[in-house]
């Protein structure tokens, strides 16, 4: 294992240059126009795993209907590196998607071109979710190639194009392909999400599910004249604002009624694991760049981040948002929010209840304007533990690389196909994060700290050793 690490410190350069090439391809899943660049980064991961001598093939999942317009989903890019019946199988996913970003939303330079800052940061999207991760997986084949090193164990890749947009056709895959392609694996490995802070590794055991709703109003054929239609007409936004706005309230409490009701209670032993945990108010100020934080301890803060349900408001389509004065009343307009989900929420039933519940604010309005509220996706919340032995080989390969023991977390976000991984392979699944909390995930100015990337290579190596010498 010393030989691959000190490799890979040496060889730092090349392996900011391959993130360099990945960041340059804007394989943002959410907006069509840039559906061929998804496309294109699947082929290009799909030529640089041919490179480092995996076995590499690409499985089709058919269209997504895209608002009415048919879109060709992009491919599952699947590698093997290895196929020794004496080693363990271990399956890495991760996603070649990311976020939209435009210079205009504030990046301070442009958002695909990687750029390394005096700090030492690597800013671009996808460099810390998830791009930099998946390629950390690349780069430890890389390392024992160039080294003639034999990997200590046997490597799958199941890489997504459409994670950021509620991961289409990818369960139905996993279980379809359990028994097949995925029939030797022993343990799943996923670096797709952040430390708590900035300055301690962690392993994360749980993730909040996600529900995603569209509410569209709509009542005149075509944008109108406010000084002529103005207090004539019933207005889409009017009535979208009225309902949103009952939404949740100021302190994070969603209004929909019976939302809380099967949330699990917090019992003594989970209270426990908010103590001990190295994330202090000053970190989270700095990762929001704002004191505008709702609780003033870490316990509550934390409890609201990984076991609470939160209802996210994301914006409007169809409404006028340029610079200037528009005078302009829109004619259709569709509000985006989300609730994250947790144990032992149904997203069946949540969705019922908001669509409920937006159906009966709206009636109340007594607006002639028609209304639709739907979920688009949903993915349901994922809770494991951290005693497993795939955990335990984890946190050994932190003490190796990081000289400390890491926290022990959960996650805020969401990754559904943990749990359809964890379902259909009933094999142990670790999250073991890369990048640090204030990497600004689908945020502006995304990055990833060159010393993450770099040691996060080393740790996801030294896992796989590790990992390997353990009884699962
Ligand atoms: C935690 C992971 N890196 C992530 O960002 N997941 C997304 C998944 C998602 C679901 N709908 C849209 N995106 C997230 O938690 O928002
Ligand atoms: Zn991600
Ligand atoms: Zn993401």
């Amino acid at each position: 294992m010393d030989q691959f690490l000190e490799y890979v410190d040496k060889h730092q350069n090349d392996f900011v240059e391959r993130l360099r090439k990945a960041v340059a391809i804007p394989s943002v899943s959410g907006d069509p126009a840039h559906r061929p660049d998804v496309f294109k980064m699947a082929e290009w991961l799909v030529e640089e795993l041919k490179s480092l001598d995996a076995v590499v093939e690409t499985r089709d999942l058919g269209k997504q209907d895209f608002h009415g317009t048919e879109l060709d989903l992009p491919p599952i890019v699947l590698a093997t590196v290895g196929t020794d019946p004496k080693k363990k199988t271990i399956l890495v996913y991760g996603h070649y998607d990311v976020q939209p970003a435009l210079l205009e939303d504030g990046w301070n330079t442009d958002p695909f071109t990687l750029v390394e800052d005096e700090n030492n940061r690597l800013i671009g999207r996808g460099s810390s979710d998830d791009k930099g991760p998946v390629l950390g997986w690349m780069n430890v084949v890389d390392a024992h190639k160039a080294l003639g090193l034999e990997l200590p164990v046997n490597i799958m890749f199941c890489l997504e194009g459409m994670e950021e947009s509620g991961s289409e056709g990818l369960d139905a895959f996993i279980f379809e392909e359990a028994d097949k392609y995925f029939k030797d694996v022993d343990a799943v490995c996923i670096s797709d999400n952040y430390w708590l802070g900035t300055s301690k590794p962690c392993l994360t055991y749980g993730l909040r599910g996600v529900s995603y709703f569209h509410m569209k109003v709509k009542g005149p054929a075509a944008d109108l004249h406010s000084g002529v239609f103005g207090g004539t007409i019933h207005e889409p936004m009017t009535d979208l604002f009225k309902v949103m706005s009952k939404l949740v309230d100021v302190d994070g409490k969603i209004l929909v009624p019976g939302i809380y009701e099967h949330v699990r209670a917090l019992s003594d032993e989970e209270q426990k694991t908010y103590d001990d945990l190295s994330f202090k108010m000053e970190e989270l100020h700095d990762a929001v760049g704002s004191k505008i934080n709702i609780h003033d301890s870490i316990r509550e803060t934390l409890q609201c981040r990984w076991r609470n349900p939160s209802l996210s408001i994301h914006g409007v389509e169809g409404g006028f948002y340029s610079p200037g004065d528009k005078t302009v009343i829109p004619a259709c307009v569709t509000g985006k929010f989300s609730i994250r989900t947790v144990p032992d929420m149904n997203p069946k039933e949540v969705s019922a209840l908001v669509v409920k519940f937006c159906q009966d604010e709206f009636e109340k309005l007594g607006s002639k304007n028609k209304l639709d509220v739907h979920c688009t996706h949903d993915g349901n919340y994922w809770l494991s533990s951290p005693d497993h032995p795939n955990y335990v080989a984890a946190a050994k390969a932190v003490e190796t690389v990081y000289k400390v023991k890491p926290d022990l977390t959960r996650e805020g976000g969401s990754i559904p196909v943990t749990l359809s991984f964890q379902d259909a392979l009933k094999k142990n699944v670790l999250l073991l994060p890369m990048g640090r909390g204030d990497d600004g995930a689908h945020s502006i100015n995304e990055k990833l700290d060159r010393s993450n990337y770099i040691c996060g290579t080393q740790l996801l190596g030294a896992y796989l050793y590790e990992v390997s010498q353990i009884t699962l």
